[in-house]
């Protein structure tokens, strides 16, 4: 068990594959809260798999329901909460998750990308010919936007589940920073 609990809702960000629901289970199984999965909380109301709600609807769609689901997870209290690879492109949710929790941005680089995601059908954005050179624009477009809301970046390279959690709970479990400068490096 932890040495201390941790207080309060966290939502994981980062890009598919990069190890939210994974680091997400871990951290709420640890720390007493309830973990949810936005992407299969929309699977579970709909009835269907996110690729099939692209196909069908399309993106644009997708993120209309991804937007109502994460304003409604984000009123919950003690949770974790695994979001979308692509929520924190709405400014909205973006506003709803720095608001109402710890936001802690999981970076991994494109080739583990690639490694842990290589086996699965259900990212409809990494079905295309080049998923390497999708994953870099991906990564172009959002890194900014996931560091914007981030109250901690951890990079998962090289770094098994277990280690991640421990990092994690060391850098939460200190006492909030003092306001420092904007970094100028
Ligand atoms: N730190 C890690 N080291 C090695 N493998 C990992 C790590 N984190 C996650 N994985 C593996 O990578 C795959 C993707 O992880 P996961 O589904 O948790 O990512 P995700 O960020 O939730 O992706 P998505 O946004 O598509 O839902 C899983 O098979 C998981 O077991
Ligand atoms: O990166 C993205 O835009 C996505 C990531 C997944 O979590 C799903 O929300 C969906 O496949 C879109
Ligand atoms: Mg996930």
């Amino acid at each position: 068990m932890p040495a201390m609990k941790l207080a309060g809702n966290f939502f994981l960000v980062g890009l598919m594959g990069s190890g939210k629901t994974t680091v997400g289970r871990a951290l709420a199984r640890r720390h007493g809260k309830t973990f949810f999965d936005s992407d299969h909380e929309i699977e579970a109301r709909t009835g269907v798999r996110i690729a099939t709600i692209f196909d069908i609807e399309g993106e644009a769609r997708f993120r209309e329901r991804e937007r109502q689901m994460i304003a409604e997870l984000a009123q919950r209290k003690n949770i974790v909460l695994a979001t979308g690879g692509g929520a924190v492109l709405n400014p909205e949710n973006r506003r709803q998750l720095a608001a109402h929790g710890t936001v802690i941005y999981l970076r991994a680089s494109i080739d583990d990308i690639l490694t842990r995601t290589q086996h699965c059908t259900n990212r409809p954005l990494l079905q295309t010919a080049d998923p390497r050179g999708k994953l870099e624009q991906l990564f172009a477009e959002r890194d900014p936007l996931y560091r914007e809301i981030a109250d901690l970046v951890i990079d998962t390279t090289q770094q098994n589940v277990n280690l991640l959690i421990s990092q994690l709970e060391e850098r939460l479990g200190q006492p909030p920073k003092p306001p420092t400068e904007p970094d100028q490096a």
